[in-house]
């Protein structure tokens, strides 16, 4: 997992006249698991609208994998270039937008919602071809989502909706997922499935997953990071509890519990530059 498939150099971006990140360094590895964590409002959503090239940096770049360059080289017998461009499309990219983004009124069914992740792969006037539609067929039996394929989104559940939205993010074989808050609304059987799910998907291909959850994405990635306006990097999941409370401006412990292991925040006084969860409800 040692090929870089997006770098992050000196980035910061906002909103009108607002810096929300400042100064963001950051690899991803071919098949990297990597947790982006961080308190309410710290910048983890922005981030990844700049990695997925929604929003425009105020400063730095982002530099993303192209095989055909590395490809090219190789076959060329030339001297091997980097192989990392700013061009975003040289990546292929899934993506799981959060929940609250959807606007389950529009008119589109569970099958249409995981083809849709197809597009870029046919015209705008063409159809989607057979070999389309099995692959889609097969998604859909990956999802649990087999006798929904005719139903509208706006008849679905929170869960249902997500694992079709996964679906979709799936569908074109990507070399990065991009995942923000995937298991809000997916119910206790299906978050079990869902981190088999990316445990599968992992192994040829990588992964970002924005979470509030620590204890669970703690369990699940290989590195992490926290954002709170800057970036701090873990190489792996061995962080303490200085770590996160440092990141967090928040006191925070995490317990083994069972199989999981959970947060508590410890007693602390919330706003003043808390970041804590409860603070935001
Ligand atoms: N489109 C926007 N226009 C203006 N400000 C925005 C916009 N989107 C987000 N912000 C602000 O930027 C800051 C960072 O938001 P962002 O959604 O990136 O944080 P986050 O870490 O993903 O938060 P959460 O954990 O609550 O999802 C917040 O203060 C938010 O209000």
């Amino acid at each position: 997992m040692n090929t870089p498939l997006i770098e992050i150099k000196n980035l910061s971006a906002g909103y009108e006249s607002r810096t929300v990140l400042r100064d963001v360094n950051l690899t991803v590895y071919d098949r990297d698991f990597l947790g982006i964590i961080g308190p309410n409002g710290g910048g983890k959503t922005t981030l990844i609208k700049c990695i997925l090239g929604l929003l425009k940096p105020t400063a730095g770049e982002i530099l993303y994998s192209d095989k055909r360059l590395a490809m090219s080289d190789k076959q060329e017998g030339t001297a091997q270039r980097s192989s990392l461009t700013t061009n975003r499309s040289s990546l292929k990219m899934g993506y799981l937008p959060q929940y609250n983004s959807i606007d389950r009124k529009f008119p589109i069914t569970v099958e249409e919602v995981i083809l849709s992740g197809l597009s870029s792969q046919k015209s705008l006037i063409s159809h989607f071809t057979a070999s389309h539609r099995e692959k889609a067929r097969q998604v859909i039996a990956r999802m649990g989502l087999e006798g929904l394929e005719e139903r509208a989104i706006g008849a679905l559940s929170g869960g249902q909706l997500q694992r079709a939205l996964l679906g979709r993010a799936i569908i074109s074989d990507p070399e990065l997922v991009v995942l923000d808050e995937p298991s809000t609304y997916i119910d206790k059987r299906f978050e079990a499935r869902l981190y088999e799910l990316l445990a599968e998907i992992n192994h040829d291909c990588a992964i970002i997953l924005v979470s509030h959850d620590i204890g669970t994405v703690l369990q699940q990635v290989k590195s992490i990071a926290c954002v709170n306006e800057t970036l701090d990097y873990h190489p792996d999941t061995g962080v303490s509890e200085e770590w996160l409370e440092r990141n967090f401006n928040c006191p925070i412990e995490l317990l083994g519990h069972g199989a999981l292991p959970h947060r508590i925040l410890a007693e602390h006084k919330h706003g003043e530059g808390c970041g804590c969860c409860h603070c935001e409800e």
